[in-house]
C-alpha cells in the first residue's frame, strides 16, 4: 500500500476519501429493482429461486422449523454460549439504559401535551451470513428489539450453513435469548422485499434492521420510498474503519484493527491517517505480516487496494480528514486521546486508546455495531433502543384552555388564510361564551 500525503486541493481530496463502490450504480438499482419486484408479484416462488441462484439452497424450507431450531442449539459448546452470554449481558446493559421516558406537560393553563413512546408492531431484523455469519448481529439488534417490547420479531438471514436451508447454530442461539422464533433463511434483496411486502410464506413487517452487503442496503433503500413498503433503521452497508494515530502508537495494533474490517469483504474500506511517517512505514510492514497469516487474507488485501494511508501535517489536520470522511467506525490512538476527542465529529462509533479495538464494539463491550457507513454518519446515528419505538403525541385542552388558547390560533389561521381550522375554533369559543352568558343569567 503506497503513503499519500493529505493534499491541499478539494477534488484530490474527495478523490482520495472516495469510497470503493458506487454505491448507487445505475446497475445495481436496477438489478435490486428488478428482484423487488419479482418477489412482490411471484412471492414465495421468486424467494426460492433467488435462493437457488445467489445462494446455492435448491427448495429453501424458507422457515427454520422449532425443530431444527432446537437441534442446532443443542450442537453448540458450552464456551460457545458462555461467550455470546456474557456479550448478550453488556449489552443488553447498556441498551436497557437507554428506555425512552414520556412527557406530559401543561404549555399553559388548561393546555395538556404529552410525548409518548410505543414499541413498533413488527420489526424484521436482517443477519448478514453472505460471507460470515454474524451471531453478534443477531444480539445488536434483538436485544433493542426484546427490550422495546416489540409484540412481533423477525429475523431473517441467508441459508446455507451448515447445510442447505439452515443458518449458523450461532445464530439460533443468539435469537433464542432475544426471544426471537420466528426465523427464516432468506438473504439478500429478497429477503428485504419479502419483509417490506410479504408472500404467502412471510407476513410483513412495519420497520426493517440490520446491515448488510450493497444489494441489501439498495433494497432497503428501496422500499423504504415506498409508502406501501417498511421504514428503515439506516444505510449500514460495507464496513470500514479510520485510524487516527501518532507516533506513539503500536504499528502492530494499528494494523490488526485495519485488518479488522478489511476482511469483512472486499468492498470494506480502511483508512489510516497520521502526522507520522515512521508510524505509516511501520503499518505498511505489520499489515503485510499479519495479512499473509489471516485465512481470510485474500479478502483483506482486496479490501486494501481500495484503502488508503494518508499522511498529514499535524493531528489537528487528521481530525479533519476524518470529519470529511464521516467514518463508520474511528478508532484513535495518540499521546493526547482526550483532547483530540474534542475536534471529532461525523464519527458513527468512536474507539479511544490503545486497549479499545473495534473488535470490542463489535462483539461484546455493550455499544451497538450497527451503524451508518458509505458517510452517513454525518447525518445518521448508530441504532438504539429509540429506533424500535415510534414516537406520538396527545394532548388536551379544558374549556378554559381552549378560551385562553383559542383567539391566538384563530388570528394563526386567518394568517395562512385557513377560515376552515379558524372555524373549528369560533364554533367552539360561541359555545364557550353562550354557556357563560347563561351561567351569568342564572346566577
Ligand atoms: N454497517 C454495519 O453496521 C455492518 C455490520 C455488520 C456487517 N456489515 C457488513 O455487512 C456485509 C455483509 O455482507 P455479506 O455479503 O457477507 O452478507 P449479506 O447477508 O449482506 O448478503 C448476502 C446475500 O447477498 C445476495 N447476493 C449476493 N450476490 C448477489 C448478486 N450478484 N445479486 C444479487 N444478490 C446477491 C445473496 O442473496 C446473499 O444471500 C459486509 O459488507 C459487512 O461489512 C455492516
Ligand atoms: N464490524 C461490523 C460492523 O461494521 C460488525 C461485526 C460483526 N462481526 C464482526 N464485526
Ligand atoms: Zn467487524
Amino acid at each position: 500500500m503506497q503513503i499519500q500525503a493529505w493534499p491541499a486541493q478539494q477534488a484530490a481530496q474527495q478523490q482520495l476519501l472516495a469510497r470503493p463502490l458506487q454505491q448507487q450504480s445505475q446497475q445495481l438499482t436496477d438489478a435490486v429493482r428488478s428482484i423487488i419486484q419479482a418477489v412482490k408479484t411471484e412471492g414465495d416462488v421468486a424467494l426460492r429461486r433467488f435462493s437457488a441462484e445467489f445462494d446455492r439452497v435448491a427448495d429453501n424450507p424458507l422457515r427454520l422449523s422449532a425443530e431444527r431450531q432446537q437441534q442446532l442449539i443443542s450442537g453448540l459448546s458450552d464456551e460457545l454460549k458462555q461467550a455470546i452470554e456474557t456479550a448478550y449481558g453488556n449489552i443488553r446493559r447498556f441498551h436497557a439504559a437507554q428506555v425512552p421516558q414520556d412527557i406530559e406537560l401543561d404549555t399553559q393553563p388548561g393546555v395538556t401535551c404529552q410525548l409518548k413512546y410505543q414499541a413498533i408492531t413488527s420489526v424484521g431484523l436482517y443477519v448478514p451470513g453472505g460471507s460470515a455469519p454474524l451471531p453478534s448481529t443477531v444480539l445488536m439488534l434483538g436485544i433493542p428489539a426484546q427490550l422495546a417490547g416489540c409484540p412481533r420479531v423477525v429475523l431473517v438471514t441467508p441459508p446455507g450453513q451448515p447445510q442447505a436451508g439452515d443458518i449458523a447454530a450461532e445464530i439460533v442461539y443468539a435469537a433464542s435469548l432475544c426471544g426471537i422464533s420466528e426465523i427464516y433463511t432468506l438473504g439478500g434483496a429478497q429477503a428485504i422485499a419479502a419483509l417490506a411486502y410479504g408472500t404467502d410464506t412471510i407476513v410483513p413487517v412495519d420497520k426493517i434492521f440490520g446491515p448488510g452487503n450493497r444489494y441489501v442496503t439498495e433494497a432497503k433503500q428501496q422500499v423504504s420510498q415506498d409508502a406501501r413498503g417498511a421504514a428503515i433503521d439506516m444505510p449500514a452497508g460495507p464496513s470500514e474503519v479510520l485510524v487516527i494515530a501518532d507516533d506513539s502508537a503500536n504499528p502492530v495494533f494499528v494494523a490488526a484493527d485495519l485488518l479488522s474490517q478489511a476482511e469483512h469483504g472486499p468492498d470494506s474500506q480502511v483508512v489510516l491517517v497520521s502526522p507520522s511517517e515512521a508510524l505509516l512505514d511501520a503499518v505498511v510492514v505489520e499489515l503485510e505480516r499479519q495479512t499473509a497469516l489471516l485465512p481470510r487474507g485474500a479478502i483483506a488485501e482486496k479490501a486494501l487496494a481500495n484503502s488508503r494511508l494518508i499522511l498529514t501535517k499535524d493531528l489537528a489536520s487528521a481530525a479533519l480528514v476524518s470529519n470529511l470522511y464521516a467514518p463508520e467506525h474511528l478508532i484513535i490512538q495518540t499521546r493526547d486521546d482526550e483532547q483530540l476527542l474534542g475536534s471529532l465529529t461525523n464519527a458513527a462509533s468512536i474507539f479511544v486508546g490503545p486497549f479499545t479495538p473495534e473488535s470490542a464494539g463489535d462483539y461484546a463491550s455493550g455499544t451497538n455495531h450497527v451503524l451508518p457507513t458509505y458517510g452517513y454518519s454525518r447525518n445518521h446515528s448508530s441504532l438504539s433502543l429509540a429506533d424500535f419505538y415510534r414516537r406520538y403525541t396527545v394532548q388536551k385542552l379544558t374549556a378554559a384552555g381552549m378560551r385562553a388558547l383559542g383567539p391566538t390560533i384563530v388570528k394563526l389561521a386567518k394568517a395562512e388564510g385557513l377560515d376552515a381550522h379558524a372555524n373549528a375554533v369560533l364554533f367552539r369559543l360561541d359555545v364557550l361564551k353562550s354557556q357563560a352568558s347563561q351561567e351569568d343569567v342564572s346566577a
